[in-house]
């Protein structure tokens, strides 16, 4: 899935704009007014990726305020005021329009924040002094090892201004694409040996990230013991489907038998996720419906609604795949097809649309 976001200097113009198209809105501040506002904090610093403050967040919140964003709408705060925090960070007091276009639904387990955060980062580091004047002309550029690094730093701190506390893997699964086997914060770039093929259903019940990530501790601080050994059993599944998808398969049967396996593993994580108190019943309903086609199916994200992912095994006819999907769709859900393991960040000089 693809978010772009293009960014450019506005000449005529001194104020610093933000759309996002797919919501149809737009918010915009004399750049004046953000200056008086959060100069106190310095910068640009776009080499230190740097926690906005308690103090900071105070000011962001009062100019996101000022744009009277509709009620409806609100959950959109926590991305703009991530927005103006990675913006001045990285750029300053500079006038610009910033657009943001994106086929990820927000708010439903695919990282839509983290992908937000991660294409800001990258967009505004490559109109920073960070990158010369010369790779600027290019077209795509090869954003190297140390420069992901910083944009995946920077993407972070965004995810935290709408998370609270991230532990980094969908901003970092965003920057560098493929597979990432993330522990702990240490992270693995994994080489998948076989082609995986996800039914995404949308159940499309809203709900909140921060506020699932918050009962799950809440949760481990009533039953330390419990919640850990969950978590220990989690760990063990990272670890085997880590294993699983790196075992090169020579033929048909034993990539069956690998599609079994992580069929079974994802029964098992679904199985603690609903543990850990973060199912739905919206949740339970695709489970149900996808193991009538004897499909495996666990939730994505931080559950609680939002998204389930059912695996595709390769020999599975198109017929099963039409009839599972016309059912789901027939509960009220959304579904479509995902090959797993896209590119990840990327960044073109010159190109607007
Ligand atoms: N295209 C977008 N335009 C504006 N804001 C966005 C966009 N995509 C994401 N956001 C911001 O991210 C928030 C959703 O983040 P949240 O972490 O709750 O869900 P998610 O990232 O989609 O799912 P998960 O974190 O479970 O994978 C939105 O409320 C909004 O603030
Ligand atoms: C639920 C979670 O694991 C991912 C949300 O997509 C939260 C996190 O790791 O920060
Ligand atoms: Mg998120």
């Amino acid at each position: 899935m693809n978010f772009h976001l293009f960014a450019y200097p506005t000449e005529n113009d001194d104020r610093l704009t933000l759309q996002l198209k797919d919501m149809a809105l737009a918010f915009s501040w004399p750049i004046g007014r953000i200056k008086e506002s959060l100069s106190s904090l310095g910068g640009p610093f776009p080499s230190t990726p740097t926690s906005c403050s308690t103090a900071s967040m105070k000011l962001i919140l009062a100019l996101v305020e000022e744009q009277n964003i509709p009620e409806a709408k609100i959950s959109l705060a926590s991305g703009v005021a991530a927005f103006l925090w990675l913006y001045t960070s990285i750029l300053g007091f500079k006038p610009a329009t910033v657009v943001v276009t994106s086929e990820l639904p927000l708010g439903s387990g695919l990282g839509s924040s983290a992908a937000l955060c991660v294409a800001f980062s990258a967009a505004l580091l490559a109109c920073s002094d960070f990158v010369n004047v010369d790779m600027k002309q290019q077209g795509w550029l090869i954003v190297g090892e140390s420069e992901l690094e910083l944009l995946n730093k920077w993407a972070f701190e965004g995810e935290k201004l709408i998370h609270g506390k991230p532990s980094g893997i969908d901003n970092t699964v965003s920057t560098y694409g493929n597979m990432i086997k993330f522990r702990s914060g240490n992270l693995t770039c994994i080489k998948s040996s076989m082609p995986l093929k996800m039914l995404i259903t949308n159940t499309k019940v809203g709900r909140n990230t921060k506020a699932l990530v918050a009962g799950v501790s809440e949760r481990t601080l009533r039953h330390p013991d419990a919640m850990n050994s969950v978590f220990n059993a989690v760990d063990s599944i990272g670890k085997e489907l880590a294993n699983v998808i790196q075992t090169p398969a020579p033929d048909d049967l034993s990539l069956n038998a690998k599609e079994e396996k992580l069929e079974e593993l994802m029964e098992m994580n679904q199985g603690l996720l609903q543990c850990m108190g973060v199912s739905h019943a919206s949740i339970e309903t695709v489970l149900r419906t996808t193991l009538k086609y004897k499909l495996a199916s666990k939730l994505t994200g931080a559950g609680g609604g939002g998204c389930v992912l059912t695996l595709l095994p390769t020999l599975l006819s198109g017929t099963i795949v039409d009839k599972v999907i016309s059912e789901l769709e027939s509960c009220g859900f959304q579904c479509l097809i995902a090959g797993i393991g896209g590119n990840g960040a990327e960044i073109c000089f010159g190109a607007s649309s």
